[in-house]
């Protein structure tokens, strides 16, 4: 695979590229699998990374997103539009008019957008928008902007997701529990696995998806909340141990409930890159058996985003 670039833009200090040349599953993944968070960076010199931007990574294209979906053994993606391409939606419109009808996205949008940008969005097949509350990732949108957008999205089919660190859930319960759409979380709201499974903080997460049928959750980023890993690298198969039990208690508890994804090509990763490969190999061990595995990994996400083909 080629190395990644930036086009003209100079990455953020410190930036990880993602993972060229990755391993080859063990885990065989059911027919019709979707990544169901994936993002596209650029590339820059084609699409621009937003002015307000809090990173600058390096290129990630729908070319190279598809080719690791093919490699890894999945059959469609759900592209979420990344925090560096602001509300400028392009690049991630762009990957779903090229996919073959194999993509999905999840948009982000401002008060501003009129009606015919987001019928021609949904057009090209998005079908939610991502309201983001990690502050080291976005600047504050005033809430009741975000409500009069998620009115307008409902109209339109489309779902909410939302990002959020675990200490923000108190604040953020009650804008959360008026949304009138179905409301996607991603990577389990962010816990600190530290704090361990029975947490107070992780049975509020819970009691969010007991008390709320809408709420979803995306069971990703072992790599991102995990604090004693090991690694998902050099073949290891037991990778992120300290995010096992969260994962695989949200997706018992709620089955029909969840969704995985890759979060190709993992911005803001610190300490290492994953090897996508081994990445996959890890679903097996939150979700451990083949009908949790189908519920995951294709009843649920084809639900959410290809109704039409259920
Ligand atoms: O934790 C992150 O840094 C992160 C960033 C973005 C984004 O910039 O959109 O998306 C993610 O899913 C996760």
């Amino acid at each position: 695979m080629p190395q990644p670039t930036s086009g003209d833009f100079t990455k953020t200090a410190g930036w990880l590229d993602w993972y060229s040349g990755p391993s080859q599953p063990r885990f065989q993944l059911p027919a019709g699998a979707v990544d169901a968070h994936c993002h596209v960076f650029g590339p820059g010199a084609e699409f621009p990374y937003a002015p307000e931007r809090k990173y600058t990574p390096c290129d990630a294209s729908k070319h190279q997103l598809y080719a690791l979906r093919d490699h890894l053994g999945f059959a469609r993606n759900v592209v979420v539009q990344a925090t560096c391409h602001g509300a400028d939606n392009r690049a991630m419109v762009d990957a779903l008019v090229h996919s073959g009808g194999k993509a999905r996205g999840v948009a982000t949008v401002k008060r501003s957008v009129s009606d015919a940008e987001l019928q021609a969005m949904h057009d090209a097949g998005v079908r939610g928008v991502r309201f983001n509350f990690v502050k080291r990732l976005v600047d504050f949108t005033p809430k009741d902007e975000l409500m009069e957008i998620a009115a307008r999205i409902h109209r339109l089919g489309w779902h909410v997701v939302i990002y959020f660190e675990a200490v923000d859930l108190p604040e953020l319960w009650d804008f959360f529990t008026q949304l009138p759409t179905t409301v996607v979380v991603d990577h389990m709201g962010r816990p600190d696995v530290a704090k361990g499974v029975d947490s107070a903080e992780f049975a509020l997460f819970l009691q969010f998806m007991r008390q709320h049928p809408n709420v979803w959750s995306k069971v990703s980023c072992p790599e991102r909340l995990s604090a004693t890993g090991p690694h998902a690298l050099n073949g290891e198969q037991a990778a992120y141990r300290d995010v096992v039990p969260f994962a695989r208690k949200v997706v018992e508890e709620f089955p029909d409930r969840v969704l995985w994804g890759t979060d190709w090509p993992h911005p803001n990763l610190k300490d290492h890159m994953p090897d996508d490969g081994l990445l996959v190999d890890f679903i097996p061990h939150i979700a451990t058996t083949p009908a949790l595995q189908q519920k995951l990994l294709v009843d649920n996400p084809m639900r959410l985003y290809w109704p039409e083909a259920c």
